[in-house]
């Protein structure tokens, strides 16, 4: 970023009293402001000079904001630019994100919006947006793996984390997608704000609202004092809300108010206080099939799916897994005070590599873990890493598939004539169920157990029982679970 540059923004609108009022605002605000009316004349002040900033109206007499933002990018152009949309134009807002517009306005612009857009657009530059190497010990560091498919997701993580716009990190269970997500607040202008994970599928229901934008004191029986929700805590900084695709309707309808209003009215509270969020969220579901069978709003899917991040499978970047197993080592010996981290024999790469692993990287994590544990010397053998004879090659998934399967389809799939289920949401409920019985059954009911042999934490075995409906009354010893 040239210095002389700092806090110069140039303002494009071609109603000359909104162009003062965005002038005296910015002005107080201690900025130099340039204005223009046109796309030519905006043109003509950036082939001119740098600016900090670019804050532009869509429509314009000869064109429109969409030009400018397309110039700035192919002219790969430092300036950031928020766009000022008509009220319920939804559609120039995501495409102007797409484009790489850092933010945007609605119109009637509120003032008190219009300079926190403004601030958090000046924020400073983020250290690796321009492609420098990730520093050691950074959050893309912690994002090990050169396969195309990791290349890609850190190259999206450094784009996005250089504007507002929501994220959408798609990927399975344990792929990283969390990771992920502290990946583009570390790297952002945000980075010094907090970061708020919140699982939407881990609250109840009832309690959805009051947790996502706070309460008053006195809006509900128990509710003794005022609280702050995770909108709140997350002011200044990002929330990432993890398995969006759970959210109950009614929820979903709510957050897209939040969206469009950038406000939030705590439970019991009269007035909306506005909100300062970056929202990135994920999930392991086909959110377009989920719009599709009436689950899932399609406009907030639109909302949240400006920018799509997909995090493959471990088993389809295999290439990375010696990587991963590094940097996984190196942490969890770390943790439990071994130095230096044991390495994994030979034998043993071997036998990771012929694994399937249904549970991500978080399994592989677990597995090291137990692994770390159990290795008498500075080696990982095989039978360290504990991974049955007869799952290697292929995975638990496979395996379980094909039990779950009527005895005569079980025989049809095993000469490869695979019989489709007709409707494969519940197929595949129907398989995690039965995997998490037998790991249940194999584990004595503990569920930290189960979840630790399915790469699943204690939560998201608690989460996944109770949505399968899988009892937990015959929970054996759980003493040491959370
Ligand atoms: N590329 C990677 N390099 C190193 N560690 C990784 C990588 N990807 C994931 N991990 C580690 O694997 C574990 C699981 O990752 P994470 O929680 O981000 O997955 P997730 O996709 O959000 O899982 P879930 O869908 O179950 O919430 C974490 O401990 C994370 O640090």
């Amino acid at each position: 970023m040239n210095d002389a540059a700092a806090g110069r923004v140039l303002v494009v609108d071609d109603e000359p009293d909104l162009l003062t009022l965005y002038e005296l605002t910015l002005l107080r605000e201690g900025h130099s402001v340039e204005t223009a009316s046109t796309v030519a004349e905006a043109l003509e002040a950036l082939t001119q000079s740098t600016f900090r900033l670019v804050i532009t109206d869509m429509r314009l007499p000869d064109g429109s904001g969409m030009d400018l933002l397309r110039w700035l990018d192919k002219q790969r152009r430092n300036e950031k630019a928020i766009v000022v949309t008509a009220f319920g134009s939804a559609e120039n807002a995501v495409e102007a994100l797409k484009v790489g517009a850092f933010d945007y306005l609605t119109k009637p612009v509120d003032l008190r919006q219009f300079r926190t857009v403004v601030a958090s657009a000046m924020g400073r530059v983020a250290p690796t947006a321009a492609g420098a190497a990730p520093s050691r010990g950074g959050p893309l560091h912690r994002l090990a793996g050169r396969s195309s498919g990791m290349q890609q997701v850190r190259e999206l993580v450094e784009k996005v984390a250089r504007s507002m716009a929501p994220v959408l990190v798609h990927g399975e269970s344990g792929t990283g997608k969390e990771l992920v997500a502290r990946g583009i607040h570390e790297v952002s202008a945000r980075a010094a704000g907090p970061f708020v994970a919140v699982n939407c599928g881990a609250i109840p229901e009832a309690l959805l609202e009051a947790e996502f934008f706070g309460y008053r004191k006195g809006a509900f029986t128990g509710a003794t004092e005022d609280r702050e929700g995770f909108f709140q805590a997350a002011a200044g900084g990002t929330l990432f809300l993890d398995e969006i695709g759970d959210l109950p309707l009614a929820m979903q309808s709510k957050l897209l108010r939040v969206i469009q209003e950038r406000a939030v009215r705590p439970v019991g509270a009269t007035a909306e206080q506005p909100t300062n969020v970056r929202l990135v969220s994920a999930t392991h579901k086909d959110l377009a099939q989920e719009v599709a069978q009436g689950r899932f709003r399609q406009d907030l899917f639109y909302r949240l799916n400006v920018i799509r991040i997909p995090v493959p499978p471990l088993r389809e970047r295999m290439e990375d897994l010696v990587l991963i197993c590094d940097v996984l080592l190196e942490r969890i010996a770390n943790e439990a005070g071994v130095s230096p981290p044991p390495v994994l024999a030979l034998a043993a790469r071997e036998r990771l590599a012929s694994y399937a692993f249904p549970g991500n990287v978080r399994e592989l994590e677990n597995l090291l873990h137990r692994a770390v544990a159990l290795s008498a010397g500075d080696e990982i053998t095989p039978q360290d890493l504990g991974l049955p004879e007869q799952l290697v090659g292929r995975s638990l998934l496979d395996d379980e598939a094909e039990a779950s399967l009527p005895p005569g389809a079980a025989a049809a799939a095993a000469t490869h004539d695979e019989s489709l289920p007709s409707d494969l949401a519940r197929h595949l409920d129907e398989v995690e169920r039965r995997i998490l019985e037998r790991a249940l059954h194999q584990h004595g009911f503990n569920r930290t157990a189960a979840g630790a042999r399915l790469g699943l934490s204690l939560r998201q075995m608690r989460y996944r029982m109770a949505r399968l409906g899988i009892s937990e009354g015959a929970s054996g010893d759980e003493a040491g679970e959370r």
